[in-house]
């Protein structure tokens, strides 16, 4: 039968006889702790590529190929550290359908048990009660990854062929920057991917924890590093303390130069290049379905910096934030170990909007911190710099991509899906749109409250289940448009 006139509901409920494999097959992808951030685990993030390969093989993908993008760019702590391979792979070649790259990445974020995880976090722990599926990038992303291998074997069961051709592009450094990646988009637009009609993207979430979404904008992220040192070793506060320049003084002052605790940021400038709101735009937040009580169950906590839906959403889609992360070096362990650190690197990232120049950003926070580095008289040394930049995206929602999605979200959940963006960066994805000149559509699986990024991430059955079906429902809704 012609992929036209196939019944979809017999693809549905072929998702759900497969579920407990596809609960498998995440199972196995969870366990391997593929930490891009991590340079010790860089072997795990390879390995993770070739399970990747192994089931695409396996599920009868072509030309699937792994692309070296070579040596890690500084700053690196191993400065012959190869970048994870990028997975290539290709589900038909039928020059009459339209082609459909679906991207999604294959690293993590960092998680130890000790971060407060209720269990450990690559072992997948599937609470059958509640039927959540727990583990590091169980939403993020490799739940939405297996979710296109799912769509296929789901077709391969019934004896379906796929109403598209299906190009894969899944990368290993997402989580830290997407090193390499553009470069690698530039090179195989008129090769690997030439032809390609349409970027689909499953790597954000719901915005709440029961409507579904199709996202349209990303906030863009630059991620920097302040570097102070000082003594030529961890020092003993008794001895040293009081008689040397601590590094950590002087750094926790530069970063509270940052930001206030409102959220504000203190740079110079930055605020000045951010588009003004639109009355049209203000208006738009309105009919989105969130409110404050959504955010407090998803950050477990009554600690809002605003009062209302419209604030929240605005402060996370369209203005700018800045986030302190961490200080590398620093004492950070139980008890009370009275040493002075010789170096720490204090980490934060500026969450980026229209219409944030990178370049002139990156400008505005080195004069900052190098001008408040000045006014500390500190004898010494310091420098500050970018690790990895993404840029932000926003597209217009009206398109054949965003209504088939749109049909597909309404038959599995019942429910026309809300229109947001999210405040989370997939830095490849403006690089897709201008690269390939195709749209882009965001078509995410998980819900707000995943903890993507966070201790106890999940993905709850459901979830990963209807998610997959959604997947598969919209390639065949596109190919009808
Ligand atoms: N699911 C998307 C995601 O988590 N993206 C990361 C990307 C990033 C940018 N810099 C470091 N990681 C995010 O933090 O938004
Ligand atoms: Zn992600
Ligand atoms: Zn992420």
């Amino acid at each position: 039968m012609s992929y036209e006139k196939l019944p979809l509901e017999e693809f549905y409920k072929t998702i759900d006889e497969l579920k407990p494999k596809f609960i498998e097959r995440l199972q196995k992808a969870i366990a391997i702790p593929s930490v891009s951030s991590d340079e010790t685990l860089r072997p795990k993030v390879v390995e993770m590529a070739h399970f990747l390969v192994d089931e695409l093989t396996t599920l009868g993908f072509q030309d699937i190929q792994l692309k070296d993008l070579g040596i890690q760019p500084p700053p690196v702590a191993d400065a012959n550290l190869k970048l994870p391979p990028i997975v290539l792979a290709r589900f038909g070649q039928d020059p009459k359908k339209k082609n459909v790259l679906v991207y999604g990445h294959y690293d993590v974020q960092p998680a130890l048990k000790e971060d407060g995880w209720a269990t450990e976090p690559f072992t997948m722990f599937h609470d059958k009660e509640n039927d959540i599926l727990f583990g590091r990038g169980s939403t993020d992303d490799k739940g939405p990854v297996m979710g296109w291998l799912n769509v296929v074997e789901a077709h391969n069961k019934l004896g379906w062929e796929l109403p598209v051709n299906l190009v894969c592009c899944f990368e290993g450094m997402e989580e830290s920057g997407s090193l390499g990646l553009d470069e690698l988009v530039a090179k195989e637009a008129q090769q690997y991917f030439k032809g390609v009609d349409q970027v689909t993207i499953s790597d954000n979430y719901w915005l709440g924890t029961t409507k579904p979404v199709l996202t349209y904008g990303l906030r863009g992220c630059n991620y920097y590093q302040i570097i102070v040192e000082g003594p030529g070793a961890d020092l003993h506060s008794g001895i040293f303390g009081g008689i040397i320049a601590e590094p950590m003084t002087d750094l926790v002052k530069l970063m509270s130069t940052l930001v206030d605790n409102k959220g504000k940021i203190l740079i110079d400038g930055v605020s000045d290049m951010v588009a003004p709101l639109t009355e049209k735009e203000d208006q738009l937040y309105d009919a989105i379905d969130f409110s404050v009580e959504e955010l407090n169950a998803a950050a477990g906590s009554k600690t809002s910096l605003h009062d209302n839906k419209k604030d929240i959403l605005k402060h996370r889609w369209r203005f700018p934030s800045l986030s302190l992360h961490g200080i590398e070096g620093a004492f950070s362990g139980a008890g009370a170990k009275t040493v002075i650190p010789a170096k720490v690197v204090g980490k934060f990232s500026i969450r980026t909007v229209p219409n944030i120049v990178s370049n002139t950003l990156d400008k505005l926070v080195i004069d900052h911190v190098t001008k408040e580095f000045a006014k500390l008289d500190s004898v010494n040394k310091f420098k500050v710099e970018l690790i990895h930049d993404g840029a932000y995206w926003v597209s217009d929602p009206f398109n054949e991509s965003f209504t088939a999605a749109s049909k597909a979200t309404q038959d599995v959940w019942n429910v026309v899906p809300d229109f947001t963006r999210e405040g989370g960066s997939i830095p490849i994805t403006l690089t897709f749109e201008k690269e390939l000149g195709v749209d882009v559509l965001l078509l995410p699986m998980g819900r707000g409250d995943d903890g993507a990024h966070s201790i106890n991430e999940k993905l709850d059955v459901p979830n990963y289940i209807n998610g997959c079906k959604t997947l598969g429902g919209y390639l065949h809704y596109y190919a009808k448009a």
